[in-house]
């Protein structure tokens, strides 16, 4: 694996500027964090530690006052085009169909919004096989509010994967579902990171789904965050939802667990 392609070094960020000075509120200080091309890198840490402010400085939503934050070996000067985000709340449209929804970014960024207009049946088509891929097959024309919670997080990945990103963010994706659903998504997010060989950032709470996806675990601070633990999940892939249950799996949930704990003091 390519080393370094998500690299954030020494990097701290308040929110308000500069110009807040201590007023501001300082998310990060000193974060430095690796993750390498075709990782799955899951970051864990107490509430509000800066998780997402994490994800805002790598995918360039947001500017540090200090260190520096690199992309695929390019410094982050602006939003990041290589990369696709799906956050908890699904921000479907509801008066666009699924299909329509998933063609939205299309329509916005460059170069897609050319190719889009010049060739809508190439992407119509990749857009109802990604819908396949997660099982929404032939759901392409329903409304947002005609699907499930779990269908509209589906959909949501999908938007996220449109534009065929090399770094899909995800930010507390599947908060908001019931356990079996969540944990069926695990296995969808699972499987595209396999069959895609994309980065993937995942932020949670919830450390079996970290330790169930990650091959790697950051434990952040408490705020102002940085990262005080890294752990690498060694569980053989693919790994099924039945390593869930197994000694190894819960003894380093188990591990995770007594970090954050001693994160929060
Ligand atoms: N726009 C903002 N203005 C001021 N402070 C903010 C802003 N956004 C976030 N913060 C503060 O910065 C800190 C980091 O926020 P961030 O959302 O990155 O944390 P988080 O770890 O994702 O939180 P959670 O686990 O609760 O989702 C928090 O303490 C939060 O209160």
């Amino acid at each position: 694996m390519e080393p370094g392609f998500v690299s954030l070094d020494g990097v701290s960020h308040r929110y308000g500027g500069i110009a807040a000075g201590p007023e501001g509120v300082l998310a990060v200080q000193d974060l430095t964090i690796n993750i390498n091309r075709g990782e799955f890198a899951a970051v864990v840490g107490p509430s509000g530690c800066g998780k997402s402010t994490l994800m805002k400085l790598a995918t360039g939503l947001q500017f540090p006052f200090a260190g520096h934050v690199r992309v695929a070996n390019q410094a982050v000067t602006k939003p990041v085009k290589i990369a696709g985000m799906a956050f908890q709340a699904p921000t479907l449209l509801p008066w666009r169909t699924t299909l329509e929804n998933l063609l939205l970014p299309l329509e916005i960024v460059q170069p897609h919004r050319r190719e889009l207009r010049r060739n809508k049946a190439q992407y119509v088509e990749r857009a109802e096989k990604l819908l396949a891929s997660v099982g929404l097959g032939g759901f392409g024309s329903k409304f947002p509010w005609q699907l499930s919670g779990g269908m509209q997080q589906r959909t949501s990945l999908c938007r996220a994967l449109i534009h065929e990103p090399q770094l899909l963010m995800l930010d507390e994706p599947f908060g908001a579902l019931d356990a079996f659903t969540r944990e069926e998504l695990w296995c969808v997010i699972r499987d595209l990171h396999a069959a895609r060989g994309i980065t993937v950032v995942l932020v949670t709470h919830d450390l079996r789904e970290a330790v169930f996806l990650a091959d790697r675990i950051f434990v952040m601070s408490q705020r102002p965050g940085r990262i005080l633990v890294e752990k690498k999940i060694e569980l053989p892939r693919p790994r099924e939802l039945d390593v869930t249950f197994t000694k190894e799996f819960q003894d380093i949930v188990q591990e995770l667990r007594g970090h954050i704990v001693q994160a929060r003091q």
